[in-house]
This record gives C-alpha cells, sequence and structure tokens, in this order.
C-alpha cells in the first residue's frame, strides 16, 4: 500500500530523510519548502517524488507530514497544522534538534505528533548537500506526543527502517538533557575558540598558522547559523548550565596550568584520550563515521592521481579525499575516507603491495 508523506523543509535533513525513505518503492514524497527554487531543485536532483505547491492543499492527501525546518519555525508550523485538514489517522513528525518545546506545544494543540530527532548531520546545508546514507548507524531518536498511539509510533518506526537508522525512544526532557551535552553546547564552544581567534591576535599569520587540530575542533561552526541561533533559544536552561560546568572544568584547567605539575598535566590529556578513544563510533552519524586511511605521500607533482588511480584500479571508491598540508608547497598527509572498514583494509593492502608509503588509522 502506498504511503504519502509530505516533508517541509527540504534542506539538508528533509532532503536525506526523503531520500532515504524513498528506498522503498511504496513510499511517495511530496516536497515543501518555503524557497520555490529549492522545491524545483529537489525534483530536478530527485530528492522528492513531486512538487507541493499550496501546503494546506498537499497535507490533505498525506499519512505522514515531517517538518524538517529551523526548530523555531517548526513551533509556528505546528500552530499552522491545527488550521489543515487531515487525514484520519495522519501523523506529524518532525527532525529538530530540540524536542521539550516542540513536543509541550504539539500536546498543548492537542495533535498527532512525533517528535523526530536524527543524531547525524553535517556543517553543510540545503537540498544538494543531501545523501541518503545519512541516517545509517545512526541515532534516530523519537519523543512521541500524548496524542499519539503505540501503534502510530511503531509504524513510524517501520516507516524509518529503509534509513537504517537505530531508533531510541526517550521524553523530551532527557532528549534535551542529553543533546545538550554532546551537541548542543560543544557547537556553543566551536563558535566561541573561532571568536577567541579573532580577539587573541591582530596578527594575520596566526589565521593562516590554523592547522589540522583548529579546523578539526572547529569544522561544526560552520553550521547554519539560523537553525543554531533556534536550538539555543530552545534550550536555553540546559545550555546555561553547561556553560556553568564549562567554567568551572576551566577554572580547574587554569589551576592545572599554573601548578605546572607535569604529572597532573599528562594525567588531565591521558583521561580526555581515555574516554574519546572510547567513544562508542555508532553514535556518529554517517557523514562523519567514515573509515579514514592517513597515508604519507611524498612531495612530487601526480602524486594524488597515483593513489587515487591505484584505488580506482581496485574498485575501491573513496567517499572524501583531503590533504593535511604540513608546510606551504609541501605535501603532508594524505586522507582517504572510504564507507567501510573492509574498503579500508583493502586500499590499505594495496598501497602496502604496490607502493612504500606508510599507512596510518588515526
Ligand atoms: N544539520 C544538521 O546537522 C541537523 C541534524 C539533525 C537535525 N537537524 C535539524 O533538522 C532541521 C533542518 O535542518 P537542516 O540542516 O536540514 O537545515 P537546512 O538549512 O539545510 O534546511 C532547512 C530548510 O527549511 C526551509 N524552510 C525554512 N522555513 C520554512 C518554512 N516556513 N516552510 C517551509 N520550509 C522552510 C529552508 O528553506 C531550508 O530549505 C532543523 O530543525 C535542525 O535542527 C539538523
Ligand atoms: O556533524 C555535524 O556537523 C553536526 O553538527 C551534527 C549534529 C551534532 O551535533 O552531532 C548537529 C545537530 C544535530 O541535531 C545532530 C547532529
Amino acid at each position: 500500500m502506498l504511503t504519502t508523506i509530505v516533508i517541509v523543509g527540504l534542506g539538508l535533513i528533509g532532503g536525506s530523510l526523503s531520500l532515504a525513505l524513498r528506498r522503498n518503492p511504496d513510499c511517495h514524497v511530496i516536497g515543501y519548502d518555503v524557497d520555490a527554487n529549492t522545491v524545483r531543485t529537489a525534483k530536478r536532483i530527485d530528492v522528492i517524488d513531486e512538487m507541493a505547491y499550496s501546503l494546506a492543499r498537499s497535507v490533505r492527501d498525506a499519512d505522514i507530514i515531517i517538518f524538517a525546518t529551523p526548530v523555531n519555525t517548526t513551533k509556528k508550523l505546528l500552530q499552522e497544522a491545527t488550521k489543515w485538514t487531515l487525514k484520519p489517522g495522519a501523523v506529524l513528525v518532525d527532525t529538530g534538534s530540540t524536542k521539550k518545546e516542540i513536543v509541550d506545544l504539539a500536546n498543548s494543540l492537542q495533535l498527532p505528533f512525533i517528535g523526530g530527532h536524527p543524531m547525524a548531520g553535517s556543517h553543510k546545508s540545503g537540498v544538494t548537500a543531501a545523501r541518503a546514507h545519512l541516517f545509517e548507524n545512526a541515532y534516530f531518536i523519537l519523543c512521541p506526543s500524548d496524542y499519539v498511539t503505540q501503534q502510530q509510533v511503531d509504524d513510524f518506526n517501520q516507516l524509518l527502517q529503509p534509513a537504517k537508522a537505530k531508533v531510541l525512544q526517550l521524553s523530551a526532557t532527557e532528549h534535551d538533557e542529553m543533546t545538550a551535552v554532546v551537541s548542543h553546547f560543544p557547537h556553543l564552544v566551536a563558535a566561541s575558540l573561532v571568536h577567541q581567534l579573532n580577539a587573541s591576535s591582530d596578527n594575520p599569520l596566526t589565521a593562516q598558522l590554523a592547522a589540522g587540530g583548529f579546523r578539526d575542533t572547529t569544522r561544526i561552526a560552520s553550521s547554519n547559523p539560523i537553525m543554531w541561533r533556534d536550538i539555543t533559544l530552545q534550550n536555553r536552561d540546559q545550555l546555561l548550565e553547561q556553560l556553568d560546568h564549562w567554567m568551572i572544568e576551566m577554572q580547574r584547567v587554569k589551576r592545572l596550568v599554573m601548578t605546572s605539575d607535569p604529572v597532573e598535566i599528562e594525567d588531565y590529556f591521558q583521561q580526555a584520550k581515555t574516554k574519546r578513544d572510547n567513544l562508542p563510533s555508532h553514535t556518529q552519524g554517517a557523514f562523519f563515521s567514515t573509515f579514514d586511511l592517513y597515508i604519507d605521500v611524498p612531495d612530487y607533482p601526480g602524486v594524488i592521481s597515483e593513489v587515487t588511480g591505484l584505488l580506482a584500479a581496485h574498485q575501491l571508491s573513496l567517499l572524501n579525499i583531503r590533504i593535511i598540508e604540513t608546510r606551504e608547497d609541501l605535501f603532508g598527509i594524505l586522507v582517504i575516507s572510504f564507507q567501510s572498514d573492509d574498503d579500508r583494509n583493502r586500499a590499505m593492502a594495496c598501497i602496502h603491495a604496490e607502493t612504500n608509503y606508510e599507512t596510518y588509522i588515526a
């Protein structure tokens, strides 16, 4: 039986969800976006089955309506939804990074709503960044409102199967507490580190020197500011609590540096390393749970095409390729990302067999 899904907001998440759900041939996705160009692009690049011209009209035929809009926009759309004519049994879902205010609002409006949040994403936005595999192996959190049945939640979970995510049911409060720690607060810290770069140095050379460490730590500062404005406003209390903890932690770090005890300093880094190294890898979104291979390549023209050509000859497809430049004009480490551990192992074997380049796994 055909399931009709309307997706409102065809950006990175709405687009990716559409592609993932459409792996099931019985799903028909009608896409809507406030930006008409985005809807046209989504249709042209085959992200959706059909374009919605009028949202109020399209939702009448929908079994599921998914809001993939910035979280404050989703609240406005929920208010609007009270005026829509819905099919009996139709369910509203969202993908927002915050849950408490949204689920509370849906409850107060008595809407058949399931709060959803895929714990996968990227600093990129827009429909052209959408990928069908974005949610693979990532958690997809569901926070049902009071006006859906467990059967409706289970049915939606079933519909999500082609996304290959790990579905987890939580209360909205639990969700916002945990995501403040592992997602929302780190975005504030990343943005603040970038601000600190400007505040701490007038010398333009400082930014030039920003290598892997600064870039890796601050990648998420390139995320969509509207999305993060809304998340910060909605999860304000949890973020304030995180800021208090952070200030205590920074006082601890300051004392550590002032005391200059080498044993204590090493211990601080060692404990952090152990915790970081033991983070379960399945918590990462598919975009960044790639399998990276570091190859120490010499400095000569054509070395990159030599390596990629070698991999292509062994039918190994790459997800991404980047170079960590240790000095200007000097090649350093070539980082090639693969989709699976198996591909990375095969690539490593082929590089060892056919070159004398060192390889590493971080
Ligand atoms: N980016 C991530 O890493 C990530 C991960 C998980 C969840 N989320 C959440 O998913 C939601 C979407 O994020 P995204 O990264 O896809 O953002 P995005 O900027 O890529 O896409 C948002 C889309 O919503 C559209 N939009 C805005 N207002 C609208 C309206 N009134 N009606 C219809 N469309 C409207 C925009 O035009 C845009 O195309 C947000 O709530 C975000 O918190 C994001
Ligand atoms: O990988 C990234 O760029 C992300 O920021 C993804 C990320 C996260 O913080 O992990 C961002 C927001 C979400 O709601 C879920 C995932």
